[in-house]
């Protein structure tokens, strides 16, 4: 039973050993941040309110103070004269290894470190699952280049040495309970320059550089802000300006998780491809041009808003197309709406069965309705008709919740002045030209026609 669903939904037969070729986790790379900045600048402060803020998002913190090396039992007899604050203090190898096990989506084990003992625990390790964002950070962590290039953003803390100090001798002295003839001793003799050798140095290589630490709240807003921009940014976003993939949430990828398993049911499917869809046609709109408009409240005052763009229509691409209608037709009220056929011969051949479009469709700005973008066949005959009829390119804006990058590809190198839309851009086609992971036949299992399937 469950096989009849597999090779249904994905298009793929298993091989002999029953297994699915294409069914494995597509893992997408963590975005990847580095925090340097002096002893007790407020890096640990700064990388909590970037994690508490970006809260609907996976995030790992991995302390370059986990990689500290064991002291010997020599360098321990003498541990006063030990520099933890040069860059051989680090296992750096170490600490690139974990870095890249991360980049390629696994999880791994980190060591820890007895700050008491000077000593690796030996059999206490923290596992770190792979996430959307991975912070490095610690005082050198700039330090190595083939560590730094690793990293998708460079902040650096910067804090008032005085302020550093006195903070430093708090912790040292309470937390750590070292006496503080020490601690000065240490600061004076290793702390301090390695500072200005090794630490400062390296924050010609920061992005962004905050000043007075965790107290500086723009700084983290902004960041955190950016941080969001780019983690809802897929990389065919950055080559083609014209892909815009909603910002994706814990929300969103929940309902991609339901419509995505094979084991949801018809009721289910439509229930969750509704909501993502009335997403995907709410972001389409903001697309089009607003003019402003000035309306008087009950109060008597003056409140200057927009105006909706009033020339528009939409197209499915029958049959899936229509299963948008309903969420275009709830966001803008008796919106004409025309309708195309496209047939698929074979697999990859498409031809144009049946038209019925509005008569002034050319003067109409068009949202063109397909739930997915595979081969970028269906969509470009479609976009095609589009154009004879008159209809600007600029005109055109595509709404699809899953796109494989074959067809954004074939799109955007054709039509580079529309616009595409879409909730999730997915790995690839399979041989079938079927999208993986993708969710199977969107029209099948929306409308029910897939009589194989166990529900
Ligand atoms: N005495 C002693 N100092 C150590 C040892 N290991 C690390 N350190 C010190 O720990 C410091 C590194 O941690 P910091 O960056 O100050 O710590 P932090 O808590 O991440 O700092 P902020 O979050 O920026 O406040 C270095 O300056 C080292 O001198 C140790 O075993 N003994
Ligand atoms: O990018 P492409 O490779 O052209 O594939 C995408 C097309 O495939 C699906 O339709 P399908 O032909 O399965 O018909 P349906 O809408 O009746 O399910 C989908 O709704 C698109 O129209
Ligand atoms: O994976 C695919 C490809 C085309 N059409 C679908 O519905 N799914």
């Amino acid at each position: 039973m469950e096989a009849t669903a597999n090779a249904h939904f994905s298009g793929v037969r298993p091989d002999g050993n029953g297994h699915f070729p294409f069914i494995e986790s597509v893992h997408k790379q963590p975005f990847l941040i580095g925090v340097a900045g002096g002893t007790a600048s407020g890096k640990t402060t700064v990388c909590d309110m970037i994690i508490q803020q970006l809260h609907d998002h996976r995030v790992v913190l991995v302390n370059q103070d986990s990689f500290y090396r064991g002291l010997t039992p020599d360098e321990l007899a003498h541990v006063q004269e030990y520099n933890f604050d040069h860059p051989d203090a680090f296992d750096t190898e170490q600490l690139l290894d974990c870095v890249n096990t991360l980049r390629r989506g696994e999880s791994v084990q980190i060591p820890t470190y007895d700050f008491k003992r000077h000593q690796r625990c030996t059999d206490t390790f923290r596992k770190v699952n792979v996430a959307d964002v991975v912070i490095l950070e610690g005082i050198l962590i700039f330090h190595d280049p083939r560590v730094r290039v690793l990293m998708n953003m460079k902040i650096f803390v910067d804090t008032d040495a005085d302020v550093r100090l006195a903070r430093r001798i708090r912790r040292d002295t309470v937390e750590r309970g070292r006496d503080l003839n020490n601690v000065l001793e240490q600061y004076a003799k290793f702390v301090k320059p390695a500072f200005d050798d090794f630490v400062l140095p390296t924050k010609k290589y920061a992005d962004v550089i905050i000043p007075r630490g965790g107290d500086n709240h723009v700084a983290i807003d902004l960041i955190v802000q950016h941080i969001r921009t780019k983690l809802g940014q897929h990389d065919l976003c950055k080559i083609y300006s014209n892909v815009y993939v909603i910002q994706s949430t814990y929300q969103i990828r929940g309902m991609h998780t339901l419509i995505r398993d094979q084991e949801t049911t018809k009721h289910d499917f439509v229930f969750y491809a509704d909501r993502l869809i009335r997403l995907v046609v709410e972001h389409g709109l903001g697309h089009l041009p607003f003019t402003e408009k000035q309306v008087i409240t009950p109060t008597g005052s003056v409140y200057t808003g927009v105006d909706f763009c009033k020339q528009l229509c939409g197209v499915s691409i029958i049959r899936s197309g229509e299963s948008m209608e309903n969420a275009l037709r709830a966001c803008c009220k008796g919106i004409k709406i025309g309708k195309i056929l496209i047939h698929r011969d074979g697999d990859n051949g498409k031809q144009l069965i049946y038209e019925k479009l509005p008569r002034d469709i050319a003067d109409r700005h068009v949202l063109l309705l397909d739930p997915v973008l595979a081969t970028g066949n269906s969509a470009a005959q479609a976009i095609e008709l589009l154009l004879q009829k008159g209809v600007p390119e600029a005109r055109i804006i595509f709404l699809n919740l899953i796109s494989a990058p074959e067809g954004i590809h074939l799109v955007c190198k054709r039509f580079p002045l529309l616009k595409i839309v879409t909730s999730e851009i997915d790995a690839a086609l399979n041989q079938e030209y079927r999208v993986v992971p993708g969710m199977g036949e969107f029209g099948d299992r929306y409308f029910g026609t897939d009589d194989d399937v166990f529900w």
